[in-house]
């Protein structure tokens, strides 16, 4: 069974509002450090919500907040005197869509790294290949890092964006449903590399599938409208749950 360890988010009586739509309800738990912890629950429930609170990417918006208290770290994300571009450097995200810019395969690596430092060119080439070979995706673009980054296939592209978020070297990586544009091949490929890049991130991951969630992660949470219902070990809460909310759910009676 998985060993929980230590925390790297605590997640501490956390409210969120759009406008005065309460849509995260006293949310406590503590996410373990380099592990894969999957997020389910039926459509609606807070999953993605929850997400962008750990990179403060609701604060772009207007009219939403969040109040409550996230340690990264044992630092309070929610206080007003964090640096977001300094905490977004920290905790990267990958989206549903791909979503390469319309750029050279290369440059989309190097924009990122281009705003946090100064690198070489010979440091800069070194960093955007030890990044696509982490994403997995070296041996297929090694040879047109000079095309755009539209020209891959929809898994290839969502590899690139992977590639991005992991050139900056954060400690967390956010994945909100990072497969339901793909096909089941490419679906399988980022699955592994997930499952690869697990040592060395923490990787917090939003999915419909309860399948993925299973394979790919060590803890699982399940919420349902707005509140979490059960945190565990992913084994423990498919076959044992504690809850009789998460059991309707894992055995398809809702959702
Ligand atoms: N921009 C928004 N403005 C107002 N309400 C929103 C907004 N985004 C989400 N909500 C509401 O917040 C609640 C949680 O939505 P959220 O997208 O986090 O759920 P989810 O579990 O990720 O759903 P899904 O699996 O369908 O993506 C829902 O009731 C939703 O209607």
């Amino acid at each position: 069974m998985a060993e929980q360890g230590k925390a790297k988010i605590t997640v501490s009586h956390l409210d969120f509002f759009y406008g005065n739509n309460k849509a995260l309800k006293d949310i406590n738990i503590e996410l373990p450090e380099k592990q894969v912890t999957a997020f389910i629950g039926p459509s609606g429930c807070g999953k993605s919500t929850l997400l962008r609170v750990f990179n403060r990417m609701y604060s772009l918006y207007p009219g939403q907040r969040a109040v409550g208290q996230v340690l990264l770290d044992g630092e309070d994300i929610l206080s007003p005197s964090i640096d977001v571009n300094l905490l977004r450097a920290k905790v990267g995200m990958v989206f549903q869509k791909p979503t390469p810019f319309p750029m050279s395969i290369y440059d989309n690596i190097a924009f990122g790294i281009r705003l946090y430092e100064k690198l070489r060119k010979v440091e800069m080439d070194e960093r955007i290949e030890q990044a696509l070979r982490q994403a997995a995706l070296w041996d297929e673009v090694k040879d047109k890092l000079k095309a755009s980054g539209l020209s891959l296939s929809g898994g290839q592209q969502q590899r690139l964006c992977i590639a991005r978020a992991v050139a900056v070297k954060p400690e967390v990586i956010l994945l909100d449903e990072p497969t339901s544009a793909l096909d089941p091949i490419a679906t399988l490929k980022i699955e592994e590399l997930v499952s690869e890049l697990r040592d060395r991130f923490t990787i917090l991951i939003v999915t419909h599938n309860m399948q993925q969630a299973a394979r790919v992660s060590n803890f699982t949470a399940f919420m349902y409208l707005g509140e979490m219902v059960e945190f565990g070990p992913t084994q423990q809460l498919f076959t044992n749950p504690q809850q009789k909310q998460t059991e309707d759910y894992i055995t398809g009676r809702y959702g």
